[in-house]
């Protein structure tokens, strides 16, 4: 398999741009997730990079060779990518080894040992090839999709929202599958989505998309700790921002006088909490607080308090520790905060 670079990339549809000057890459063997607002132009860019639109200007190189620029157009069959689609895109007619082997050549059903192992691949035993796509569920019918897809041994396999028609539980085993296949067979991908913990917990970089452009691009654990601005902070999970007065490494907020991380303006600034930072303690300890409401989901609870007449505050517990609401807590910030300078 092989890098994807995409370099100073304007297109759009007409002579309105939706991707400016992007650049990215996506090393060989690794999986970059694209997060990005409905509309943000993730899916242009899976397009442009599977040459089903043409930059405006900028260029795409897959595996070294350039495949699109202002006078060069590589056509998408010949680029060596393979493209899964949200629903899928199953031949309705042909059976599940019909589908995966569809791209290979003739006669297809030479290629049923090769088929059986991609199911295997993905997943699947031997018992779904000769169903029907209608006779699959969601999750099974996106796991033939990704066989079919690697069939073909693509360089590169671009994953438009694989996995946002499928219910919670399904979503979250064929996300398994489909990154223990594409690890299996050590393929580059893209992947496009708008849930956050889907790109953190899928992929080696998350791409953060805004109005066309990247915000950031790093590793999961850099975006989420170390998000650059307010909008990524808030894009990638629950963020208090609150504002403060930084000196000298500390800042003073809401929360009391907190250690700050990373760069630190001086004077007035923005701090940037996580919720699972907040330690919520008896009353009398740290900081009062009364709970306002609290979102129960089993494994935790988010508590939506406040300090005072100050800003609404969020704490992230565990679910048994989660408190009623009108309940007065303590609080305690956990580890260092970020703080981002007042104008961003
Ligand atoms: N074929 C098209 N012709 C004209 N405009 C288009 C076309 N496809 C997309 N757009 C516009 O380009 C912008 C980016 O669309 P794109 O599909 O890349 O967004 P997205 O981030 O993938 O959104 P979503 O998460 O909703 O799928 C949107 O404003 C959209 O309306």
């Amino acid at each position: 398999m092989s890098d994807v670079e995409v370099r100073g990339v304007t297109t759009g549809y007409g002579s309105t741009p939706v991707l400016h000057d992007i650049d990215l890459t996506v090393r060989s063997g690794t999986t970059t997730a694209v997060l990005g607002d409905s509309g943000s132009g993730k899916s242009t860019l899976l397009k442009v990079i599977a040459g089903f639109l043409r930059p405006l200007s900028g260029s795409v190189l897959i595996d070294g060779s350039l495949v699109a620029d202002e006078r060069t157009f590589v056509a998408p069959e010949k680029r060596g990518v393979g493209y899964v689609r949200q629903d899928g895109g199953l031949f309705p007619h042909l059976s599940v080894a019909g589908n995966v082997s569809f791209g290979l050549a003739f006669p297809r059903r030479r290629h049923r040992g090769r088929v059986l192992e991609l199911l295997e691949l993905v997943g699947l035993g031997p018992e779904f090839a000769d169903r029907r796509p209608d006779q699959l569920s969601g999750g099974q019918q996106q796991r033939v999709a990704l066989a079919r897809a690697l069939a073909l041994e693509p360089k590169v396999v671009l994953l438009d929202e694989p996995f946002s028609a499928l219910d919670t539980a399904l979503r979250a085993s064929t996300r398994e599958a489909t990154a223990s296949a594409l690890r299996q067979a050590g393929a580059t991908a893209l992947l496009v989505t708008h849930d956050q913990a889907e790109a953190l917990s899928f992929a080696d970089e998350v791409a953060v998309l805004r109005d066309g452009r990247f915000r950031q691009v790093a590793a999961p654990r850099l975006v989420y700790n170390q998000p650059v601005d307010p909008h990524v902070a808030g894009f990638l999970g629950d963020a208090i921002l609150l504002p403060g007065a930084a000196t000298d490494g500390r800042v003073r907020c809401l929360l009391g006088e907190l250690t700050v991380a990373g760069f630190c303006p001086s004077g007035a600034c923005k701090v940037l909490v996580r919720p699972e930072q907040v330690q919520v303690l008896p009353v009398g300890q740290g900081i009062e607080a009364v709970v306002e409401s609290c979102e129960y989901y089993g494994h935790d609870a988010l508590l939506n308090l406040r300090v005072e007449d100050g800003e609404p505050l969020k704490a992230r517990v565990t679910g048994a520790d989660a408190v009623e609401p009108g309940g007065h807590v303590g609080l305690l910030v956990r580890g260092p905060v970020r703080v981002f300078a007042e104008q961003d």
